[in-house]
């Protein structure tokens, strides 16, 4: 079903749980003057909590704070607190150990949760949606509802930001060719550790080969991501993911070097030619935050680079190059993706205007 877009003055309200975070503040940054939504309510830690946004937040993107956002005064993150009084959804940029329970909270008091968080990727009925590679996992959410008892809300998570750029970019070889064996290695954006992060004693002329959890989740979001939703059951693909990640000196956008096995076997021209044909499906949709492509092949024989690459369609276009035979498996190629637009923040707001294009949201 499709619905039309929401009339302007009659936007829908929405609130940021996390709002002073990194990815908090991304989503502050995407949400000003967006066409659907309304930012009427903040949430953030105790520490916050009773302080206006300019004050509680220690502001570090490239753009000043939205000024209309500047003055709302930051709420503690509890769906009874009256500023949520009128929310339809939340986006959240919760720190994980809090995430899980309070995302709940709000699913259950008839508020759409958009989570970055990890706490609910693993929930047999939660998906985690990336529009451009798995829409048709949003068919879960009335079996969701059923068996939590929610009755208007519900959870819809993101996937890891590296799992996000890797899956947007393989997307189209899956569905041609089919997909065995994956070896990935990353090269990951600071900002992925949030803010303060690492020190810089860590991280200037280094690299760090080592970040908690990163290679489980890669290995296991893929195969649900890839997946299918067979009687309201999440399948998981049968596709073996091997990943090595590693922190590298960049502030934003990770890049990551792939060795793929296909299930049958095509050259590298026609796995060019798979991407650069593949439907723009968030523009397709009629999604406000969509970019022209979800997935670009850049044919330059050194490219895609973090600097050169990551405002590509805003942040929510994932570039693909280097695409060539591999002398191991059947191809390798460089995919590479913001990991705070496309990644976090952003790919939660295409999430929510699906959400709304499908009529979920009432
Ligand atoms: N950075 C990235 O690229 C990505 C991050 N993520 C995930 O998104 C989430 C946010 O990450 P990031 O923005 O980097 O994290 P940050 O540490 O920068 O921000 C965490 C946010 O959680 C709030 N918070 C902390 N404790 C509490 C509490 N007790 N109750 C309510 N709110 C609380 C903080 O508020 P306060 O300022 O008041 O302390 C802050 O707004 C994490 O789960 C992370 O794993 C997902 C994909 C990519
Ligand atoms: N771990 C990722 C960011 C992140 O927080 O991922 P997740 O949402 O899976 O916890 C990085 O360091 O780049």
């Amino acid at each position: 079903m499709r619905m039309a877009a929401p009339a302007p003055g009659q936007k829908i309200k929405v609130g940021v749980l996390g709002a002073t975070g990194s990815v908090g503040q991304r989503f502050m940054q995407l949400l000003n003057g967006h066409p659907w939504f309304d930012v009427v309510a903040l949430g953030a830690s105790p520490r916050s909590a009773g302080k206006t946004y300019e004050d509680a937040v220690n502001w570090k993107q490239s753009v000043p704070i939205p000024p209309a956002m500047a003055p709302l005064v930051v709420s503690e993150c509890k769906p009874d607190a009256p500023v949520f009084k009128d929310v339809k959804i939340v986006f959240s940029g919760l720190d994980a150990n809090f995430a899980g329970e309070v995302e709940e909270a709000f699913a259950k008091a008839d508020v759409a949760v958009f989570s970055n968080a990890k706490n609910h990727r693993y929930d047999s009925d939660v998906p985690i949606l990336i529009p451009p590679v798995n829409l048709d996992h949003l068919d879960i959410i009335p079996a969701q509802r059923k068996a939590r008892g929610y009755d208007k809300g519900f959870i819809i998570t993101n996937a890891n930001c590296s799992t996000t750029a890797m899956a947007i970019g393989i997307k189209p070889l899956a569905a041609k060719f089919g997909i065995e064996t994956i070896m990935v290695t990353t090269m990951q954006a600071i900002s992925g550790a949030g803010y303060p992060g690492l020190s810089g004693m860590d991280v200037l002329d280094n690299v760090v080969p080592y970040i908690g959890g990163e290679e489980v989740k890669m290995e296991t979001e893929s195969r649900k991501i890839l997946g299918t939703v067979q009687n309201s059951v999440f399948v998981d693909a049968d596709v073996n993911v091997a990943a090595m990640c590693n922190r590298v000196n960049v502030l934003d956008g990770h890049l990551e070097c792939l060795s793929i096995k296909l299930a049958n076997k095509a050259t590298a021209e026609e796995v060019i030619d798979c991407i650069k044909t593949y439907p723009s499906i968030t523009k397709d949709l009629g999604l406000p935050s969509a970019p022209d492509h979800d997935v670009v092949y850049n044919p330059s024989h050194d490219r895609p680079q973090p600097r050169m690459d990551r405002m590509v369609g805003d942040g929510y276009t994932v570039t693909v190059g280097r695409v060539r035979d591999c002398n191991v498996f059947d191809i390798r190629m460089v995919v590479f993706g913001h990991n705070t637009i496309v990644g976090a923040a952003g790919g939660s707001l295409l999430n929510a205007e699906l959400c709304v294009v499908r009529d979920l949201i009432n």
